[in-house]
């Protein structure tokens, strides 16, 4: 095995798809920790995680015909010893198992049942070790029915790896999918445990450790690039542009955002977000009939009175204004199409959102074609399909379209990603339910500006803002709008500053 310098940048933060983390698997049996003792360790990673949670009571473990199955024999054995009633079924025949779960199967003392609804009938606690990496198709029979019996019992759900019926790789449901209460997984997560619907079904995840050397990553990437991260600072902090003591506001980049006519809050939403998350100038183009709402309310912002696109497009021009954003409020207009026209030409680092998407509904080469200088696109469900013919989960869709487009793509939602025209993606779960309100998209792309102009990098700009809005969500907890974003950015810039990796 290959020594750490072959490790992958930030791979604490991998997701790895089942297949990834088969061949990791495979590359740690190869160097010379066999299966078996893998997953001796699983199976005592997750009786771990239970008997730290819960205390000793009533427990059937539910083993597929897999390896999931066997890391189920595992638990139920550490679990008997810690003083555990327990009870274990089978989904199909003993003699079938696979080497490494017959091993482990032959060290459980007690009796196996046939998996079927009556198995959960007493149980007070039901761990799901039925399909993990390698579910193959739709749950059905006695595999569904029998989830179904456990999550109609209302008793808290262990899932072994995945919860089954879910698929590690998108996310997706497959048949049927019951809700754990606490998922164990091994080595790296999959990026469906933070995709949705998945991750809402996973409840509480732990990631345990069972041996495998993170030098196996080494292994796994030279059959293909592993370029997919959890969203964190741990993948983005190095780049993260603090103010430096010798620096002065020129130093820190000028923004230039495109000002609405008649919605001018969102643009101002985004000029105050662009500010507090260090930009060192901001400055609106304010259309000449709205120029004084927009002047009265923005203080320390330059509010510029533009008469015209092309007045606008001299602002674009600009050399010093390094980052530009156009969409916020703007209108699905020919005046918008202009101006995000405008700010790709100028070649520099831009921000298209919204309606500065919409536009291009009809012919999105254009705007491709247009694409000069690091462009960030940030669409929710609605304006990609707009723009992108792009099917397949939600990952692979950003993928494409980051591919096709030469863009950074924010694809928004619960499970914001953030995909590269390189192939590098994230994905995020730092992001609570909360931020579904009106306005936050203006201010999610005023801090992606923000960070632009201060010359961060277009993809790590992207996840950082997008962590960065969660973060600031978080810190204002329940009630939130929109306005209240920028006003907790300091506190969520004081979380980074102290963020550890763990
Ligand atoms: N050495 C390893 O590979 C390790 C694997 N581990 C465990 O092994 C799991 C992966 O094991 P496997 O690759 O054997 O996969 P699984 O145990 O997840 O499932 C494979 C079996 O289920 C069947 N199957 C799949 N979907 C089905 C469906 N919907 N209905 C009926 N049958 C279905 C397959 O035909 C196959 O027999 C991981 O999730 C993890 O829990 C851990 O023990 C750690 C070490
Ligand atoms: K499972």
């Amino acid at each position: 095995m290959s020594d750490s310098a072959s490790l992958p940048p930030h791979h604490h933060a991998l997701l790895l798809t089942p297949r990834e983390m088969a061949l990791a698997d495979q590359a740690a049996i190869a160097a010379g920790v066999p299966g078996a003792r893998l997953m001796a360790a699983a199976g005592k990673a997750v009786a771990d995680a239970i008997c730290t949670r819960w205390s000793p009571r009533r427990v059937t473990v539910l083993c597929g015909p897999g390896n999931n199955g066997g890391d189920g024999f595992v638990i139920a054995c550490r679990l008997r010893e810690a003083g555990w009633q327990v009870r274990l079924a089978l989904l199909g025949d003993r003699a079938a198992l696979p080497p490494d779960a017959a091993l482990h199967a032959r060290e459980w003392p007690g009796a196996v049942e046939p998996l079927e609804p009556a198995c959960v009938g007493d149980a007070e606690l039901v761990v799901d070790a039925i399909f993990g990496a390698g579910l193959s198709r739709p749950l059905d029979g006695a595999a569904k029915a029998t989830l179904q019996a456990a999550e109609r019992l209302g008793v808290p759900l262990c899932a072994v790896d995945t919860p089954s019926g879910l698929d590690g790789e998108s996310g997706n449901l497959s048949g049927y999918t019951p809700h754990a209460a606490l998922t164990v997984t091994f080595f790296r997560r999959k990026p469906g445990h933070l995709l949705l619907p998945g991750r809402e079904h996973c409840g509480e995840l732990v990631v345990a450790d069972i041996g495998i050397p993170p030098e196996a990553l080494g292994a796994v990437g030279r059959q293909a690039p592993l370029q997919c991260w959890a969203n964190g600072p741990r993948v983005w902090r190095e780049a993260f542009p603090w103010p430096r003591a010798q620096g002065h506001k020129y130093q820190r980049g000028h923004v230039l955002v495109a000002g609405g006519a008649l919605m001018t809050g969102a643009a101002r939403l985004a000029a105050r977000a662009a500010q507090r998350v260090g930009a060192g100038l901001v400055t609106v183009a304010a259309p000449a009939a709205v120029w004084p709402v927009y002047a009265s309310a923005l203080e320390s912002i330059i509010v510029a009175r533009v008469e015209s696109d092309a007045d606008f497009a001299g602002l674009a021009a600009d050399p010093r204004k390094n980052a530009l954003l156009v969409g916020p409020g703007a209108g699905a207009d020919e005046s918008t199409r202009r101006q995000a026209l405008a700010a790709l030409a100028a070649g520099r680092a831009t921000v298209l959102d919204a309606d500065a998407l919409t536009v291009f509904a009809r012919d999105p080469r254009t705007l491709f074609d247009a694409v000069q200088g690091p462009t960030v696109l940030t669409p929710h469900d609605g304006e990609f399909a707009r723009l992108f013919a792009a099917a397949g989960d939600k990952l692979s869709r950003a993928r494409k379209a980051a591919r096709e487009s030469g863009c950074v793509l924010v694809l928004k939602g619960g499970d914001t990603v953030v995909a590269a025209p390189d192939g590098r993606a994230l994905v995020n779960a730092h992001a609570p339910a909360t931020l579904a309100t009106g306005g936050t998209g203006d201010v999610l792309a005023g801090m992606i500006a923000g960070l632009l102009a201060q010359g961060m990098p277009a993809f790590e700009a992207a996840g950082a803002a997008v962590w960065l809005h969660g973060e600031a969500a978080y810190a204002f907890g329940p009630g939130l709008v929109a306005d209240d974003l920028p006003a907790h950015l300091p506190q969520a810039l004081g979380t980074l500053a102290r963020w550890q990796p763990h």
